[in-house]
């Protein structure tokens, strides 16, 4: 079932078109990745499905299981969240629920709650100011989660964190995908495979590529063979687009890579034509493409 659906959705500032008339289905129950290279558009998605901005042209509906303002279901963690140094975690997370409605008290029961949840409920008086990057994401966290949203938004939650946050934000995402819909943007690949059922790949305001994790893989991960040869094979090269099984082909000087779609036929035939021209290959691998590739791919257009 479908928590937020946004269909055309396209914003633009004056003569820039940061999102150019997305279609988006964010899924209950799963953890969504917004995956894109810089500038691609995914702050200014996230910012308009929090409700931050609005957007220029097309339509958001939240789930109508969820009546009312659809702030109230949603979580959010900007991409450069503000804390105040001198607030003790805790502190911090009864000041949000308080601004969240929340009394006293169940600020108070809600902020033990969460800190325990992400694992900060030992630093709970430490002052935030002297917090690991890590440490302040997960922070953050909780405070995305002080109104028990339906949806989490995170906005970025591990790039500018070092190896060891990063490690502690995506271990605790894992966590609260269990329990949570989230929502997340990265311009990782990686990240995006080791947490997100559902992609999403952005590129100049577009949405370019769709899918879940594993059908994308089972998509696009090609068979390929990296072949590594004594001289440069131009001509044989040329004459292999003729081929049934070939796909595609990155030459660089000695070091052929050739997507293809049929590898057994593939294998014979590339063997056999290598004897027959005579050529020496150094070496002859059969691998696959990864999403990465793909990722690379559309970075690149
Ligand atoms: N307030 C704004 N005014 C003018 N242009 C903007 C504004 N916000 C974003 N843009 C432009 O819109 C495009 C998309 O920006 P956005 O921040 O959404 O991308 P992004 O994918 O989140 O990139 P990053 O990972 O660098 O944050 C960029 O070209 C950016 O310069």
């Amino acid at each position: 079932m479908n928590l937020i659906t946004a269909e055309s959705l396209t914003r633009a500032f004056q003569s820039t078109v940061a999102v150019d008339g997305i279609n988006l289905s964010i899924k209950e129950g799963v953890c969504t990745a917004l995956l894109g290279p810089n500038g691609a558009g995914k702050t200014t998605t996230l910012n308009m499905l929090t409700g931050l901005i609005k957007p220029t042209g097309g339509s958001i509906a939240f789930d109508e299981r969820y009546h009312g303002d659809r702030r109230q279901y949603i979580g959010y963690l900007p991409q450069f969240p503000k804390f105040y140094g001198w607030m003790s975690g805790q502190e911090y997370l009864m000041y949000t629920g308080q601004l969240c409605g929340l009394t006293k008290k169940a600020a108070n029961e809600r902020a033990e709650e969460l800190l325990t949840l992400v694992d900060l409920a030992e630093a709970k008086r430490k002052r935030i100011g002297g917090y690991s990057g890590g440490m302040k994401q997960r922070l953050g966290i909780a405070q995305a989660l002080v109104n028990n949203p339906k949806l989490v938004i995170l906005d970025e939650p591990v790039s500018a964190l070092d190896p060891i946050g990063r490690r502690e934000v995506l271990e605790l995402m894992k966590k609260l995908k269990k329990t949570t819909s989230i929502l997340f943007s990265t311009h990782v690949l990686h990240d995006a495979e080791e947490v997100s059922d559902d992609i999403f790949i952005m590129n100049r305001g577009k949405v370019v590529i769709e899918g879940g994790l594993a059908e994308l893989q089972t998509k696009y991960q090609k068979p390929t063979i990296y072949i590594e040869t004594e001289e440069e094979p131009d001509i044989w090269c040329r004459a292999l687009k003729k081929k049934e099984w070939f796909r595609h082909m990155h030459l660089d000087k000695k070091q052929l890579t050739i997507t293809v779609e049929n590898i057994n036929t593939a294998r014979e035939e590339l063997l056999a034509d290598a004897t027959l021209h005579k050529l020496k290959p150094l070496r002859f691998e059969v691998v696959r493409t990864t999403l990465e590739d793909l990722f690379m791919e559309v970075a690149k257009k």
